[in-house]
């Protein structure tokens, strides 16, 4: 798309009715030559998904335009080509002007209903455009590479708060109709996937002079107190990198069912409240999402096939202002260990397409190729790289490579080519395997990282696996003082042996473990998912109702997903899960809807060993057949209409 005209700046104008489920009004765009070419036709494309295009004008003047599917591009995941010819003498700059609405089917946009809400009055919306949703928020061409700068206006009804992914410019009350009109300017050229709207009844509270958290008025203290550490992560991060260009650096903490720890829309991070463990003990997420106001939003990946270049060096970044800040390098190889985890388990998930770190997603959906291994694959080449021309040296290269890409885009080729160029006839790269580590599916080469943090925890699990196979007594290590991260490792690492060996705790260790450590009632996320993939592994349903509870209340991908697999794999929580997932299936983003419907058996293998969110073709043919019943009911109830036919 775009590769003949591209936009370079956008104008939005637009409506929020949360009555009708809609956004309406106009995208206007100064679309410009890149490209001599002159064809018969001078067209530029738009992406356009689930959207109604109601009319185009060119420099002021009605025009034609057409809608059509791309031969190839599945229109439910892709959407529709929209087509717009120019005069044949725009040289210069043209602005073309959609007007258009969004459809209820949005998948970039959730409604939520004020049930969905901590103050049970208002309705609430957010969006998610990452990867490729942008194009049902409005017309845009969706692709990396394409660049806008932005303004935009907001229409929302009195009572509400508007908040985007750029600066406030201010906000008025209109007349005539009351409805506060919201004013927006992102100045830095910015992908479409990082536009972003969040609209609800939301408070703020100031934590530095140019951050500020949002969250509903009830949490908002809490959000306050969970974050207080941001300005620090963002002047440790600018002390890593190069200056930060965006302002300001706002977090908004968004209602549970939003399906990622963070999303790093530019000046106003979207956050889950699972991150409110009330000792700032998962706010790592933060320093992530701060990483990438350098690598993803100002040098961001030309594809999504080089997703890598995104969050690969957003990983390493975080980890160097981690350990940075607690004076400690340890603290770097500390988490590494739990990526390396987390990328074993999903390389053991995923086909080898997408197990590379240069994926072949090839016309397939992008969310369906989403795992670890962009994130810790990408992370290990960084760290092999920087142990091999030396910590201080690879710093420096990462300054030269944020200011040699900022405000464009990077490919895995053009990063090895820049990266070789830099350190050119180094002793130590000389047989670097850059083919092996971008094609090569599966784990990398194993690393070694100090483990001096997390031995204890290795022990405990070591000590527990024992006494689970009839050896030894229940450990007595006083793990009151442990922080979270030694918990969590101490978890996976009982996790990794049981995955590794196919093994099954008996019931009675589970048991044992919560009389010990009390992880059943805990109030942290990711103890509680660990400690439940546990249980289910030891088939103790004394903690499903528990669990069930955490999937339900919380719509966060990396829990969800994984629990919803393992009770479908179980034998005790097989009914449940399907049971709890129809019931539940609204509760879920549209995007977590389709993944977790596909993980449970619902794809091509159709059975308990079809675990990994890949196939999810059955699904999606009953959804292709079966239009009239999604547009009644929507794409979540749809689904769930499908799983109940598959249990009959
Ligand atoms: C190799 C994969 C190719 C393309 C995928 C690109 C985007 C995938 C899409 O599914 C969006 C992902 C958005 C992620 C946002 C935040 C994550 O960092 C969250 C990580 C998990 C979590 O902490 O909950
Ligand atoms: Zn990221």
């Amino acid at each position: 798309m775009g590769d003949v005209f591209r936009c370079t700046h956008l104008n939005l104008d637009v409506a929020i009715s949360f009555e009708t489920k809609t956004i309406s009004g106009t995208a206007t765009y100064d679309v410009e030559r890149v490209s001599s070419t002159q064809t018969d036709e001078d067209k530029v494309f738009f992406d356009a998904k689930e959207l109604i295009i109601k009319g185009v004008t060119v420099n002021g003047k009605e025009t034609a335009h057409t809608l059509s599917a791309v031969p190839g591009m599945d229109p439910e995941v892709f959407g529709l080509r929209l087509s717009v010819t120019l005069p044949r003498s725009s040289l210069g700059t043209s602005s073309v002007c959609i007007s258009y609405s969004t459809t209820p089917k949005s998948s970039a946009i959730q409604w939520l209903p004020p049930s969905q809400t901590l103050g049970k009055v208002r309705p609430y919306l957010f969006t998610q455009c990452q990867a490729i949703h942008a194009r049902s928020l409005l017309p845009c061409q969706d692709a990396p590479a394409v660049k806008v700068t932005y303004k935009a206006t907001v229409l929302t009804d009195s009572w509400a708060t508007c908040l985007m992914s750029a600066l406030s410019k201010g906000s008025a009350t209109v007349p005539a109709t009351g409805q506060k009109a919201w004013t927006w300017e992102q100045p830095v050229p910015t992908s479409t996937y990082l536009v972003a709207l969040c609209v609800g009844d939301l408070s703020s509270r100031d934590i530095s002079g140019r951050c500020r958290v949002w969250a509903e008025p009830g949490i908002v203290d809490a959000v306050a107190y969970e974050f207080a550490e941001t300005e620090e992560f963002l002047k440790t991060a600018e002390e890593l990198t190069i200056p930060y260009m965006w302002g300001r650096y706002d977090v908004v903490c968004l209602p549970p069912s939003f399906p990622y720890g963070g999303m790093e829309n530019p000046c106003l991070t979207f956050v889950t409240p699972t991150l409110l463990a009330g000792d700032r003990s998962l706010a790592d997420v933060v320093a992530h999402e701060i990483a990438h106001s350098w690598t993803g939003n100002l040098v961001t990946n030309s594809t999504w096939e080089h997703f890598w270049l995104n969050e690969g060096w957003t990983t390493w970044l975080q980890r160097k202002i981690m350990a940075k800040m607690k004076d400690d390098d340890r603290f770097f190889d500390f988490d590494a260990i739990g990526g390396w985890k987390h990328l074993a388990d999903d390389v053991a998930l995923l086909p080898d397409d997408f197990s590379r770190l240069v994926p072949i997603i090839d016309g397939r959906d992008p969310d369906e190729a989403f795992s670890g291994v962009p994130y810790e694959k990408g992370f290990n080449l960084l760290v092999d790289l920087e142990r091999r021309v030396g910590q201080q040296a690879f710093g420096q290269y990462a300054k030269t490579y944020l200011g040699t890409f900022k405000y464009i885009t990077v490919t895995s080729t053009e990063f090895r080519t820049h990266f070789m160029n830099y350190f050119k006839g180094h002793k130590n790269l000389k047989d670097f395997d850059w083919e092996g580590w971008f094609h090569k599916p599966g784990l990398p080469p194993t690393p070694t990282f100090d483990r001096t943090l997390s031995q204890a925890s290795e022990d405990l699990a070591a000590a527990w696996l024992c006494y689970d196979s009839g050896v030894g007594a229940v450990p007595s290590v006083d793990t009151s003082g442990w922080n979270t991260n030694q918990r969590t490792c101490f978890l996976d690492a009982m996790l990794v042996t049981l995955e590794r060996d196919g093994r099954s705790l008996k019931r009675g260790t589970t048991r044992e473990m919560d009389g010990a450590y009390g992880y059943s009632k805990v109030k942290n996320s990711e103890i509680l998912h660990r400690y439940s993939l546990l249980c289910i592994n030891a088939e103790d349903d004394t903690i499903l109702k528990t669990i069930l509870k955490f999937v339900t209340t919380q719509g966060r991908m990396k829990f969800v997903r994984p629990l919803y697999r393992a009770l479908y794999r179980s034998e005790m929580g097989r009914e449940s899960a399907v049971r709890t997932f129809k019931e539940n299936a609204d509760f879920y983003h549209p995007i977590a809807a389709k993944m977790v419907a596909a993980d449970m058996g619902l794809g091509e293998g159709g059975g308990e060993d079809g675990g990994n969110g890949i196939g999810a073709r059955d699904v999606k043919d009953f959804l292709k057949d079966n239009k009239a019943a999604i547009a009644a009911v929507g794409i979540a109830a749809a689904v769930g209409i499908y799983l109940a036919r598959r249990k009959k």
